[in-house]
């Protein structure tokens, strides 16, 4: 068994910015237990932003992206140092983990990460894992861990998610309100109708339960169960026990990277296509070649994630472009054949290779 414990910022600090040492135990006697019965496990941990306000005499967690990075250099150290003692007296070993988006979408960072996760479980480490808060710049946050968390279990390919945070569990209303009842299992999309997770979450976390449930979405399409309950009952989410909510597998294992793509990635441009285009894509699972797209819109690199929209500009997939958008232009609706012989065998390459696209139609 391999399992992706994340655990959120609320539940690891106290409302003045500080690490709570009793808190951060309960963590680290559920990550202890796994390792007791034998399997894996990897810990993604929130916290570093609040754990800098205390030290930095902050008052409440910064609105400014330039403060929450200043921030989470000092926090993620304190964050570290602290799991690195705490593992140290149960014989474990930490390795610290800094991700960005880039590292799970990008096909070249992707696999650099799996590789080193892989050494890293062989070797008995306990992976704790971040966002890379202090690089990050506002496009290509993560912001929240929670999506974060999901993309790692499938990067590691984790048998189960566990979600900590300070709630016990998804409520059908915000867990304040009289009306709310708790949720045990979502089967399918359908028992999420209806359920309300409008409501912001703690002062020092970040996006709520609606980052969780898309969190769960992703793990559970790639036919990981998730389950989301209190870093409180952490010890009894990892023995297997039913508490909080249960988020059941809905599909199978995908490419992470297209996994990134359809959920969370913002796209740089659009590829409009013709009719025939779109059909080779949605019927036949083909590559987009250059003969099919009728018009290029925005600006993009090769390498970076767009849009393909049909005719009527609906949504058909989402891609990582091979090409930048300045040298598109001149190569729309000319076949392979043709680009090769007078652009090089260069441009013989598809615009985006069926690999690289997933469909959202
Ligand atoms: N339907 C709901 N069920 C449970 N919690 C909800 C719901 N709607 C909003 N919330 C809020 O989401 C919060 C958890 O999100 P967040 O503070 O971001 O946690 P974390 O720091 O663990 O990531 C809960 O404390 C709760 O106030
Ligand atoms: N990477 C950030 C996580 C941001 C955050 O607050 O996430 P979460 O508490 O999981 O909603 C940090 O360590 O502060």
């Amino acid at each position: 068994m391999r399992v992706v414990i994340k655990v959120g910022s609320s539940s690891l600090t106290t409302a003045d910015g500080h690490l709570d040492p009793d808190r951060v135990g309960t963590v680290v006697d559920a990550v202890v237990a796994v390792r007791a019965r034998g399997d894996e496990v990897v810990l993604v941990s929130s916290g570093a932003i609040a754990a800098g306000l205390g030290p930095l005499a902050l008052p409440q967690r910064p609105r400014d992206l330039p403060t929450q990075q200043a921030a989470a250099a000092v926090g993620q150290r304190a964050l570290i140092a602290h799991y690195s003692e705490a593992f140290a007296a149960a014989g474990l070993v930490v390795g610290q983990v800094l991700l960005t988006v880039d590292d799970v979408s990008r096909r070249s960072h992707y696999r650099n990460a799996h590789q080193t996760f892989a050494k890293l479980l062989e070797l008995g480490v306990v992976p704790v894992v971040n966002e890379n808060d202090t690089v990050a710049t506002s496009e290509i946050r993560f912001g929240d861990n929670d999506r974060l968390a999901a993309l790692v279990a499938h990067l590691v390919h984790a048998d189960e998610l566990i979600l900590l945070s300070d709630v016990d569990g998804l409520y059908t209303g915000h867990p304040d309100l009289p009306d709310s009842r708790p949720i045990a299992t979502v089967a399918s999309e359908a028992d999420l109708a209806g359920v309300d997770v409008a409501r912001v979450g703690s002062a020092v976390g970040t996006g709520g339960m609606v980052t969780k449930i898309e969190a769960a979405r992703i793990a559970t399409a790639a036919g990981i169960p998730v389950r989301l309950t209190s870093a409180a009952r952490a010890i009894e989410a990892v023995e297997g026990q039913p508490v909080g909510t249960r988020f059941a597998p809905t599909g199978k294992r995908r490419a992470t990277r297209l996994l990134w793509l359809a959920h969370a990635s913002e796209t740089r441009g659009r590829l409009v296509l013709d009719a025939g285009a779109r059909r080779a894509l949605v019927e036949r699972g083909a590559s987009l070649l250059a003969a099919g797209v009728v018009a290029v819109e925005g600006e993009f690199s090769g390498g970076d994630p767009v849009d393909v929209v049909g005719p009527d500009g609906a949504l058909v997939a989402r891609g990582i472009v091979n090409y930048d958008s300045a040298e598109l232009p001149a190569m729309l609706g000319r076949s392979t054949s043709d680009l090769a012989a007078s652009m090089g065998a260069d441009h013989e390459r598809a615009v985006i290779h069926r690999d690289d696209l997933i469909l959202m139609a």
